[in-house]
C-alpha cells in the first residue's frame, strides 16, 4: 500500500495490479454475478439527485451500490483494505477523507464510459475515486481498458491505459483526473467507489 501513497503524492494516481489477491477477487466476483444474475443491477445514471438520467450515449454499464452496514463477508473484507487507505491517505495528505460510497459494476459486451471527472458539478464531497477490477483471465482485445489523462485537470495529452486485470486498484484524485472506460469486448466487472468529504 505503499506503493500507491508514493504515487499518489508524486502523480495524483496510482495503479497497484495484485493489490487483492486472485482468491478474495474471485469471490467478489462470483458475488457479483450472482447479484446480476438476481436482478440486482440498474442501468447507472450521470449527475445526481433530480438531475439523475441514463445516458447511452455517455455510459452503458450497470450497478449495484453497496450497503455498508448489510456488505457480506467478502465485502467486508475489501472494505476493511479500503479502510486502511483512507486512515493512510488522511495522514499523509491531511485530507478529510470521511466516508466511503462505492458500487459493483459490470460493463456488458460493447458497454463503455466516456471522458468525465468523477465529481459533481457544483459538489466537492468526492475526493479520490478507488476501482478494484474483478475480471479473472482478462486479456488484451478484451477490451475495457481504463483510459486515464495523466495530467491534472488535462483531457488531451497524456495519457494511460490500464488493464481491468483481477485484483488491480486504481485510485486517483477525483476532481482532477479525465477517465474514460473504453468499450468492453467481454463482460467486465469492478467495484468503483469513492472517499468523500463530509
Ligand atoms: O471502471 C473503471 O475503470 C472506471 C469507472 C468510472 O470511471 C466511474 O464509475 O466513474
Ligand atoms: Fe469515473
Amino acid at each position: 500500500m505503499i506503493e500507491m501513497l508514493n504515487a499518489m503524492d508524486q502523480f495524483g494516481w496510482a495503479s497497484l495490479p495484485g493489490c487483492l489477491d486472485e482468491a478474495d477477487s474471485l469471490r467478489l466476483r462470483t458475488e457479483c454475478e450472482k447479484a446480476s444474475d438476481r436482478g440486482e443491477f440498474k442501468r447507472a445514471g450521470v449527475g445526481r439527485g433530480l438531475n439523475l438520467e441514463v445516458r447511452d450515449d455517455i455510459r452503458r454499464d450497470q450497478v449495484m451500490w453497496l450497503q455498508t452496514d448489510a456488505a457480506s463477508v467478502e465485502q467486508v473484507f475489501f472494505l476493511a483494505r479500503l479502510e486502511l487507505l483512507r486512515l493512510a491517505l488522511n495522514q499523509r495528505f491531511f485530507l478529510g477523507l470521511f466516508e466511503y460510497e462505492g458500487h459493483f459494476a459490470i460493463y456488458p459486451e460493447g458497454a463503455f464510459y466516456k471522458a468525465h471527472l468523477d465529481r459533481h458539478a457544483g459538489t466537492s464531497d468526492r475526493i479520490v475515486t478507488t476501482i478494484l477490477y474483478l475480471n479473472p483471465g482478462w486479456q488484451p482485445g478484451d477490451g475495457g481498458e481504463l483510459k486515464l489523462w495523466t495530467t491534472a485537470g488535462d483531457k488531451a495529452g497524456a495519457f494511460i491505459l490500464i488493464e481491468p486485470r483481477m485484483g488491480t486498484l486504481v485510485c486517483f484524485m477525483a476532481a482532477d483526473f479525465w477517465h474514460e472506460v473504453l468499450p468492453a469486448r467481454k463482460t467486465r466487472m469492478s467495484i468503483t467507489g469513492w472517499f468523500c468529504q463530509r
